[in-house]
């Protein structure tokens, strides 16, 4: 199919959908979903620099119907407006005509005396024009008459604007006040761990937004995530994952870029990255980095405190109000501050303690909602932008749909479109083949790609997992230069320059090492030689984990890219096949040291994670879910394919117990402050992991029951998430698919599941994590540690601890069946 033939399709369609509705027209004021969908039709035809119009204009002129469109549009607009005149001209005449024609026959009668003497000279005005002294005139009467229909018209409404709720809160009381269950209906907050922050966050006008976004774009994130899991049975069966064919015409068409950079992104050669509390965000913004990537993702762990006081504090910190003390040091933002990028959660995450009609809103949205709606309108006062990085995009119907976000969301607070801008992390090994549709979908909010490199690999190793062709060799062995990765760094950067837009590097993982000088020269000299390698292979910029580490990064940057980016190197020497994307030939071997380091980094960090903190010091490397989740999965892909160590040793799960059980008293010497119920959690965890048919997608899903039920999420919610619909006698079965402790469980014991419920009506609930632990009552010595499981229900009981157990039918044994 050539790129003219399908560019001619959508032109056809766009004005086959255009003729229902006639012209646009841009002055009208339309809602904002309105406006995302026209802008998405009109953006096929033109991108930010307009440079398809004349492709576009090509296929015009071989095709006469747009011509023909515009005589039918001016036959009946002209058709239309005679009938509007004749139409408005018999209503005039049959009420002002009328009205007028009866005052002036009737213009010397009466319609009633007035008492004589109550008012005086001005009874003449009364009888005006000509009816009897001392009376109403018809004319004066019908006057009267109208004021006083107008003023009743205008009691009316006002009362009825009165009574029409105009806040959340508003609405919660009038449905309430209807008899309509709060629940069902609204936005409900379920935790209240960060009063102040959520006073001023979780406002009611807010809330109304996350609201509509969540209304607007739930059931596509759904789709696209079931979308995920289907690409990945593919996978499992053997198709090899390639560039999408369906687009070639996408990445063949050379004239199409992105937006050109918005003001404070048009140098972004050092960028820091760091977690969102009060202190971290002064001392990133003050590092003298271009800008600060500020992260409610990998180094967060989503605790509600966490997320709604970052909001906070980058709230306070777009309007310089951030200042602050503490043990004795001021911290006072500087004058020219980083530039703000924020960093959402991913699309797999719900956020469980703000529900929107019952189900839990994406953490995705929240995260953006609440900060765009906040702060766009003011970073645009100020001379920024509200500015985003995306992570862990898998296809690029995703970032379409981050697009449809932003369209709807800059109509919805009245901003220009195309003021917001994403830079997307290509970290999914699915998005490695989709670099350049993910920049088309994105093309006119597009601040480019960044070489999220430590995702990257942790999804390579999920992706492949039935390939046992895919087995990796120790985590340190997996660099920037092995096959599959220099691969994916030349497409990134010649994809990006070839839309004129940033390439950016990524994060080495050293951070200072402050207690041995000798020790530290050697791991800065490898941030050195990283960031290098990263502005000779014509990066825009970097990543750095700490403010100490800006001053290597600047160092290189400067010396060898003298302006503000190197869009003019094109990069075009590079090949890149799907053949390297997928190489797997990575020189190195399994140790007993790296299969330790990986126990003692899964331990330390799951349970850090677990305890609220999402990014730590491990053995002076930066440790967050992303490179975190590297050990974990790299732990259940040597137990699955029996891998052996340098001993010649194979690696079973016998094994990795006796080593877990070895290390895990040291991990909170390793990590001060971890407790000792988050490190029993992370064991229980990482010894299920390693058990399971696949790795899970992502310990933060796993184990967010735990942040919600310390949150205190109101076992009400979760009751009601649970059983809103699904009531017993409509659901006939509620399937696990993930669980955890993903063994065989005891009668009684208690685990989170993952859940997908199905009611009798034929729906499916979309999977959902709910802050609930179901207890597997006596039927769970039945339960091997495995995918999942399918139970029949016949009741559900939640107590007042919000500990929701089920029993499945009388006899359990029966009842149990893996799906
Ligand atoms: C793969 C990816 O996803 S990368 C992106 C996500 N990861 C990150 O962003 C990592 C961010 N880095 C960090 O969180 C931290 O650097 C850590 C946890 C690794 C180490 O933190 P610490 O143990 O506090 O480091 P250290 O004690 O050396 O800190 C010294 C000072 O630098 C500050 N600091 C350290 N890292 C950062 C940072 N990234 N941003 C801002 N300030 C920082 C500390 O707040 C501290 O400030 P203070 O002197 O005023 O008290
Ligand atoms: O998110 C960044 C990465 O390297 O992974």
């Amino acid at each position: 199919m050539s790129l003219r033939w399908q560019v001619k399709e959508q032109v056809k369609h766009n004005k086959r959908e255009d003729g229902h509705r006639g012209e646009y027209d841009e002055t009208q004021v339309i809602c904002p979903i309105e406006a995302a969908r026209r802008q998405r039709r009109t953006e096929w035809n033109v991108n930010a620099t307009g440079d398809w119009e004349h492709l576009i204009g090509v296929c015009m002129d071989s095709d006469r119907r747009p011509v023909n469109r515009r005589a039918v549009h001016s036959e009946v607009a002209s058709v239309k407006s005679a009938f509007s005149l004749k139409f408005n001209s018999a209503i005039w005449i049959s009420t002002t005509g009328v009205q007028f024609v009866v005052g002036w026959w009737y213009r010397k009668s009466a319609v009633f005396y007035l008492p004589a003497g109550w008012f005086g000279p001005i009874q003449w005005c009364f009888a005006f024009p000509f009816a009897p002294k001392g009376s109403v005139s018809v004319g004066m009467w019908q006057m009267a008459c109208k004021r006083v229909i107008k003023i009743g018209e205008r009691v009316v409404k006002d009362l009825c604007v009165n009574l029409e709720p105009t806040t959340e809160a508003e609405t919660v009381k009038a449905k309430a006040s209807r008899g309509i269950p709060v629940d069902e209906c609204c936005v409900k907050i379920h935790s209240q761990v960060a009063d102040k922050a959520q006073a001023v966050i979780l406002t009611d006008d807010a809330l109304q937004f996350i609201a509509a976004i969540h209304r607007t774009f739930e059931s596509t994130r759904q789709s696209l995530l079931a979308a995920r899991q289907d690409a990945q049975r593919k996978f499992d069966s053997g198709v090899a994952l390639d560039f999408p064919p369906e687009t070639a015409n996408v990445r063949a068409e050379a004239s199409w870029h992105c937006a050109p950079p918005a003001p404070g992104l048009e140098d972004r050669r050092v960028e820091i990255t760091g977690p969102t509390d009060r202190k971290m965000v002064i001392n990133a913004l003050n590092s003298g980095a271009k800008t600060f990537m500020a992260d409610f993702e990998d180094s967060s762990a989503p605790t509600f405190a966490n997320m709604v006081n970052g909001q906070l504090n980058l709230h306070d910190a777009v309007r310089r109000q951030i200042d602050f003390e503490s043990n004795g040091k001021a911290y006072k933002l500087s004058e020219k501050p980083a530039t703000l990028i924020v960093r959402p959660r991913g699309w797999h995450l719900d956020e469980p303690r703000v529900s929107v009609d019952n189900s839990p809103v994406s953490g995705s949205l929240f995260d953006f909602g609440l900060y765009f709606y906040h702060n766009a309108k003011e970073l645009v006062k100020r001379g920024s932008g509200p500015y985003f990085y995306l992570p862990k995009i898998e296809h690029y119907l995703e970032a379409r749909l981050w697009n449809d976000v932003f369209l709807f969301s800059q109509s919805y607070i009245g901003i220009p479109h195309n003021t917001i801008r994403g830079t997307v992390l290509i970290e999914t090994l699915p998005a490695g083949f989709q670099m350049e549709e993910i920049l088309f979908e994105l093309r006119n909010h597009s601040s480019g790609l960044n070489c999220g490199r430590w995702d990257y690999i942790f999804s390579f190793i999920k992706k492949r997992r039935a390939d046992r062709t895919a087995i990796l060799p120790d985590r340190k062995d997996v660099t920037m230069t092995v096959g599959f990765m220099d691969a994916y760094v030349r497409l990134l950067i010649q994809t990006c320059h070839k839309r004129k837009v940033a390439a950016m590097g990524g994060m080495s993982a050293q951070i200072p090492i402050k207690d041995d000088a000798k020790a530290n020269e050697i791991a800065m000299e490898k941030v050195r030689a990283d960031k290098l390698r990263e502005v000779t292979a014509g990066h825009d910029g970097t990543w750095i984990a700490h403010p100490l580490i800006n001053k290597i990064a600047m160092e290189v940057f400067n010396a060898n890219m003298l302006g503000p980016n190197q869009y003019h190197i094109r990069r075009e020497d590079v090949r890149v096949a799907a053949a390297d994307l997928l190489n797997t030939k990575v020189p190195g071997e399994i140790t007993t040291e790296g299969v330790k380091s990986n126990i003692s980094t899964a331990l330390a960090y799951t349970a850090a994670w677990v305890g609220g903190n999402g990014c730590i010091p491990l053995n002076y490397l930066m440790e967050d879910a992303a490179t975190a989740e590297i050990t974990r999965v790299q732990l259940w892909q040597w137990v699955h394919y029996q891998s052996r160590l340098e001993t010649g040793e194979i690696i079973t799960k016998e094994l990795l117990d006796a080593w877990t059980d070895e290390l895990a008293p040291g991990i909170k010497k390793l990590a001060p402050g971890v407790q000792d119920g988050d490190l029993k959690i992370a064991v229980d965890y990482l010894k299920g992991q390693i058990r399971q048919q696949w790795p899970s997608d992502f310990l933060t899903s796993d184990l967010m029951p735990y942040l919600a039920a310390k949150d205190g999420v109101d076992p009400k919610f979760t009751r009601a998430a649970l059983t809103h619909k699904p009531t017993p006698d409509l659901i006939h079965s509620l399937s696990v698919t993930s669980y955890f402790p993903p063994r065989a469980g005891l009668p009684g014991e208690l685990v989170a599941p993952r859940c997908v419920h199905s009611g009798d009506d034929g729906t499916t609930r979309s999977p959902f994590i709910l802050p609930l632990f179901f207890s597997i009552c006596d039927c769970a010595e039945k339960i091997g540690p495995t995918e999942g499981f399918e139970f029949d229900i016949c009741e559900i009981k939640a107590d007042s601890a919000g500990i929701v157990s089920f029993a499945s039918t009388e006899k359990p044994e029966g009842t149990i069946r893996q799906i």
